[in-house]
């Protein structure tokens, strides 16, 4: 459904499937305002004047803090013209988002990439990957009651695995203005 606050439109994925990389470039295109989990993340480590090293080891012990982030990205949704991107950003956004697109990549792929990306060793790649995985989706379950293996949600699913990056660029972008210019 469209919002007439503008478009509001939720790039998801597990990590290294690309998700920065998509959402950055559909945000500069279509001339919305990018944000990102990340990003929320790093503005609540300053406001409470923490490294994001402890905000993490925090986070693990306190579960307000992903809610605090959940809220920030609730709050940007609801101004609309944004593109926001985060593994589980797209499930936030639910109601508002006026599209949501998944992406995705078998995790060998994800994790070499990230090891590239990062330059660390594949093994660490793999090991914080499949933490990082484990965590959001207990925490999905536990406090929203969502299976965030479930992707019936979405509008689109791509796997950036078989494609280029401008490729799969391409498919995305035509999705996105087709859907806005329908549901306008
Ligand atoms: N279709 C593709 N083919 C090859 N490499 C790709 C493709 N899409 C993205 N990449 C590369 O994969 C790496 C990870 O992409 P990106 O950082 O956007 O992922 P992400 O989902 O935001 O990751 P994270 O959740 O870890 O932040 C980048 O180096 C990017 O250039």
């Amino acid at each position: 459904m469209a919002s007439r606050r503008g478009p509001v439109i939720a790039v998801s994925g597990p990590p290294g499937s690309g998700k920065t990389t998509y959402a950055r470039r559909l945000a500069e295109d279509l001339g919305l305002e990018f944000y990102s989990a990340g990003m929320f993340f790093r503005e609540l480590a300053k406001k409470r004047g923490l490294t994001l090293l402890e905000l993490n080891q925090l986070a693990a012990k306190d579960p307000s803090i992903d809610l605090e982030i959940d809220r920030m990205t609730y709050e940007v949704g609801l101004r609309g013209n944004v593109v926001v991107e985060g593994h589980l950003v797209a499930w936030v956004l639910r109601d508002i988002a006026d599209v949501k697109i998944y992406v995705t990549a078998p995790l060998d792929v994800r994790v070499n990439r990230i090891a590239a990306r990062d330059g660390v060793d594949v093994s660490v790649a793999l090991r914080e990957t499949i933490e990082r995985e484990n965590v959001h989706r207990r925490r999905f379950l536990a406090y929203y009651g969502i299976d965030i293996n479930d992707l019936s949600i979405f509008d689109l699913v791509v796997d950036t695995s078989k494609l280029g990056i401008e490729e799969v660029y391409r498919v995305i972008r035509e999705f996105v203005t087709l859907v806005l210019s329908r549901s306008r």
